[in-house]
């Protein structure tokens, strides 16, 4: 049977819906959400995902403000106008457009932002608060994946969960999230050996290598249930880490690209961004 597909741009439509309301109610208590975001440079996919953010926002009635810099702007500078942000009372959320040019150590910018400001979250203290299983700013590529997952009810406690990728923004963090969620959850990544031993026992699996098309139906188990991360540009189209002709015929569930993760990336900024402004976050 072939694999029920997890269609994120409609699932992201559906919350904007609820978080359009959301930020009515705000408004009438006088408080607009704002989400500032920084563009460093003029990287064509950068602008335009920046692009895809702005029109999420305005849909939802969140106000966005872009900040385009050029490449040559000083770590000094950028820290300065995050240093402006962060006391700003207007501004609820920012988000520095990441990757940075190679002078501008990204660490040092994280850290920079208020932790309750930091919509992405990146920075330390949000991510000890997602490990603690504390109420914090999770960061939006894995909220989103669970929030995919949730939308069909499926269950993960008790489930084996196989991330693959260990970057800070998405592996990581979704292994972690998923271990909230009771998983068993096992980390593999490039330097794993015999990767099919370990995809082959995935009841889920989150693909976040950023290698196109790798992940084909030998790598599954019977009604897997994939969830692809990958976002590559191969010939001028979008196509993910997973080869989802093959991957469809032996998953449960499988999230396509485009119009899976992507979309829910920007939806969970958005909602953070309205929880930023509601003050959630106790610092
Ligand atoms: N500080 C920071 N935060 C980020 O969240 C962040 C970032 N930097 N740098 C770049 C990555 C990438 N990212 C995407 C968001 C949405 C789609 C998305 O909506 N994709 C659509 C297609 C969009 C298209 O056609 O180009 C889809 O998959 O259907 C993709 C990628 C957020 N990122």
């Amino acid at each position: 049977m072939a694999a029920t597909i997890i269609n994120g741009k409609e699932l992201a439509q559906e919350l904007r819906l609820g978080m359009k309301d959301e930020v009515k109610q705000l408004k009438e208590q006088g408080v607009t959400p704002q989400l500032t975001v920084v563009l460093i440079g003029d990287n064509p996919a950068s602008k335009s995902y920046v692009n895809g953010k702005r029109k999420a926002s305005d849909e939802v009635g969140i106000l966005s403000n872009i900040i385009e810099l050029p490449t040559s702007i000083t770590e000094e500078k950028l820290l300065q106008l995050i240093s402006e942000l962060n006391n700003d009372q207007d501004v609820h959320g920012i988000l520095v457009q990441l990757p940075l040019p190679e002078h501008i150590k990204e660490q040092h910018i994280i850290e920079a932002i208020d932790p309750s400001k930091d919509v992405d979250g990146f920075h330390p203290i949000n991510i000890g608060r997602m490990m603690t299983g504390q109420d914090t700013l999770l960061p939006c590529t894995p909220y989103g994946i669970i929030t995919m997952l949730q939308s069909k009810n499926i269950q993960i406690a008790g489930k084996h969960a196989v991330v693959i990728g260990r970057s800070n923004i998405v592996g990581k963090p979704v292994g972690q999230l998923l271990l909230n969620e009771n998983a068993t959850v096992t980390y593999c990544h490039s330097k794993t050996p015999d990767l099919k031993s370990y995809t082959r026992n995935a009841d889920i699996l989150i693909v976040a290598m950023g290698i196109p098309n790798v992940i084909n139906e030998d790598y599954l188990k019977d009604d897997a249930i994939v969830i692809d991360v990958g976002i590559n540009r191969v010939n001028g189209s979008l196509t993910g880490d997973v080869d989802f002709e093959s991957a469809k015929n032996k998953a449960a569930y499988i999230t396509p690209v485009p119009k899976g993760v992507g979309p829910m990336t920007i939806a969970m900024l958005l909602k953070n961004t309205i929880k930023a402004a509601k003050g959630l976050s106790d610092n």
